[in-house]
Parts: C-alpha cells; sequence; structure tokens
C-alpha cells in the first residue's frame, strides 16, 4: 500500500486495558492513532469502569426521567441556568427533540471552595444542582459514574500520547480539572422511509468544547454518527459496556491540530427512546490552552489560545446567544426557572 492509497478510516472498538500495556500489539495502536488523527472518536471497552457502576447510574436517572413531566417540571433550574436541572427543549415546530438532565461538577459554591477553586471561580456554583427526592440515590450514583469515566478520559488522552509517542504528562489535564455533565434523552420520532439523515437530526452535528468527552449510549438503535475526513458520517453501533470518548477542540489545540476533534451528531431512529450521558472533561480552570511542544509550529499557528475559565465561565451567555428563546433569555435574566412549551 503506498501512502496515497484511501483508506476508509473506521471508529474502533478499543480494548484499552490491552492498548495501554506493554504488549499492545502494533495494529491496535495504528488502529488508535489513524481514529485519533483522522476521526477523532473511538469506543473503548474494558476500560475498567464496573459494569455495576454504569448500570445503577443509568437505571437511576431512567426513574427520575420516566417520572411524570409535572414532577420534572420541579427539577428545572431554580436560577434558570441552562447547564443545570432538568429541562425540554423543542423544536421550531414545538415538538419536544431532546429532554436534558445536566449536573454541575459541584452542588454548590461552598462545595467548590472546599475542592479548591477560588471565590470568583466558585461562584459559578451558585447555580446549584438539583437533585430529585424522589430518587435519593441518584446523587451519589451520578458522582461515582462521572469519577468512574474520568479517570476513562484521563487514561485515553495518555493513550494518544502513547501513540503520538510524546510522554503521558505532555497534555495537562490535571487532578482537579473542570468538568461538565449531562444526560439526553431523545424521542421517537416517525419518518417516511426515505428521510435522508440529515433531515432526522436531534442533535446537529458538532464538536465538543472539551479536551475529551466520554459518552455512554442506550437505545435500540444506531443514533450517533461520527465524520470521516471526507466528510461523510458513520454510525457508531451500541455496544453493551463501552464507551465512547470524542476528541474536543481542546485536545485539537494542544496537538495543534495533529488530534482531530470528533465531529457527531444523533439521528432519530428506533422504538425506545435513546440515552446518552456524556462527561466533557477540561484542565482546571487557571489553564490556557495553546499549541505544546513537540506539536506547536513556531512560525504560524492557526490556533488562538483558549482560557478554560473564560469558556467556563462565558458559556451561558454564548450558548443563550446562539440557541435562546427570548423566553428563555428573560428567565435567566430574571434568575427563574424557566420550561419550554412542548407540544403533547
Ligand atoms: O447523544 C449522543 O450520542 C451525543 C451527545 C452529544 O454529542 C453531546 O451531548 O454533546
Ligand atoms: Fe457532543
Amino acid at each position: 500500500m503506498t501512502a496515497e492509497t484511501p483508506v476508509t478510516v473506521q471508529i474502533p472498538v478499543i480494548d484499552l486495558e490491552l492498548a495501554l500495556s506493554d504488549d499492545a500489539p502494533d495494529d491496535l495502536l495504528a488502529a488508535v492513532r489513524a481514529a485519533a488523527e483522522q476521526i477523532g472518536i473511538v469506543q473503548v471497552v474494558n476500560h475498567g469502569v464496573p459494569q455495576e457502576i454504569i448500570d445503577d447510574f443509568h437505571r437511576s436517572v431512567g426513574r427520575v426521567l420516566a417520572l411524570p413531566r409535572e414532577e420534572k417540571e420541579k427539577l428545572a433550574s431554580p436560577t434558570g441556568h441552562p447547564y443545570r436541572g432538568w429541562r425540554q427543549w423543542p423544536d421550531d415546530f414545538g415538538r419536544l427533540e431532546l429532554e436534558r438532565i445536566n449536573i454541575g461538577q459541584y452542588d454548590n459554591a461552598d462545595d467548590a471552595l472546599a475542592a479548591g477553586l477560588t471565590p470568583e471561580q466558585a461562584d459559578l456554583f451558585s447555580h446549584v444542582n438539583v437533585w430529585p427526592e424522589q430518587e435519593p440515590g441518584l446523587r451519589e450514583r451520578a458522582f461515582r459514574y462521572r469519577d468512574a469515566v474520568t479517570e476513562v478520559g484521563h487514561r485515553v488522552v495518555a493513550l494518544y500520547a502513547k501513540v503520538l509517542g510524546v510522554p503521558a504528562a505532555t497534555f495537562p489535564l490535571g487532578d482537579n480539572g473542570y468538568s461538565t455533565f449531562l444526560v439526553n434523552d431523545y424521542p421517537t420520532w416517525t419518518h417516511t422511509d426515505t428521510a435522508a439523515d440529515q433531515e432526522k437530526l436531534l442533535l446537529l452535528e458538532h464538536a465538543d468544547g472539551s479536551v475529551v468527552t466520554v459518552l455512554h449510549q442506550e437505545g435500540d438503535y444506531a443514533g450517533l454518527q461520527g465524520q470521516r475526513p471526507d466528510g461523510s458520517w458513520q454510525s457508531v453501533p451500541i455496544l453493551p459496556g463501552a464507551l465512547q470518548v470524542f476528541t474536543g477542540s481542546l485536545l485539537a489545540n494542544w496537538t495543534e491540530g495533529r488530534l482531530r476533534p470528533g465531529r457527531h451528531r444523533v439521528v432519530s431512529g428506533g422504538t425506545v427512546t435513546r440515552r446518552s450521558s456524556a462527561v466533557f472533561l477540561y484542565p482546571d480552570l487557571d489553564t490556557v490552552v495553546e499549541p505544546l511542544p513537540p506539536f506547536a509550529d513556531p512560525d504560524e499557528s492557526d490556533f488562538e489560545p483558549v482560557s478554560v475559565w473564560e469558556q467556563a465561565s462565558g458559556n451561558v451567555q454564548e450558548y443563550l446567544q446562539v440557541f435562546g428563546r427570548p423566553e428563555q433569555v428573560a428567565a435567566w435574566r430574571e434568575g427563574r426557572p424557566y420550561i419550554a412549551e412542548v407540544a403533547r
């Protein structure tokens, strides 16, 4: 095979333990490198997270999502924060497109201070987490799940360092990184058999703003798609127990584009709601991300430095500017819950 031969890169399923070990087969590492450089998405198995931690969390959050809507409305952020608590969002026709539960990294500002954040940083968490009294075990299960998959995210970053031939410590993810966490619950939509995927999107094409995002998906069809370098889309099949890891824009920045941010989207289908849980991992809030040696181009960089603090503290404003409905923006400004009107 010559260097010019076009190859179809796959989203591989990686045995993480094996890939990180000294016995990792060359073809496994080559598959990781190709996916990281060209697609930015891998699935990992043998990742060290006990299935019980995954299942306990998903069963618990599933019971909350199954509550009557009047009960779930009480779980909206009391201050209208779009990244806390429960919310639904309708499409332009008022049809439910996505339901989300967002969980902040700390329950409140005091917890953030106790974890070592500065008062200014901790103030981000004055928008408190909302935990349902109907499901008292959710908090513990959610944080246990988040902490376990955070470890997986760090190990995948270490694996990328390995396949790029740089020390694992090259990427300064730190021990006290910033993170965000949400659960997506997608409705089943019906379409004519001939509808193109483009017309069935529940979540539009995007790349995450994290270093990496660790995802778990549940459902009965492959709704998640990752984009290949030629622009075509590859489905990410649901494999019990597997976790999906997306490269975010910060890892692309650190590597001056050597690692590609994983562009992804979600199409509708299936006969049961599709659910995914996403943990977005960042370095700590003091970090400014910019291309690192040995990836940085000393003459000219296509990448601007990104302050994690500015990104984290500006995300609500930025989000509302792009997606906010007038009623939602007003609720946020006045510090009260926002509950979208959804056709039923
Ligand atoms: O539901 C999925 O599979 C993807 C979710 C996602 O991309 C996100 O929440 O950023
Ligand atoms: Fe995403």
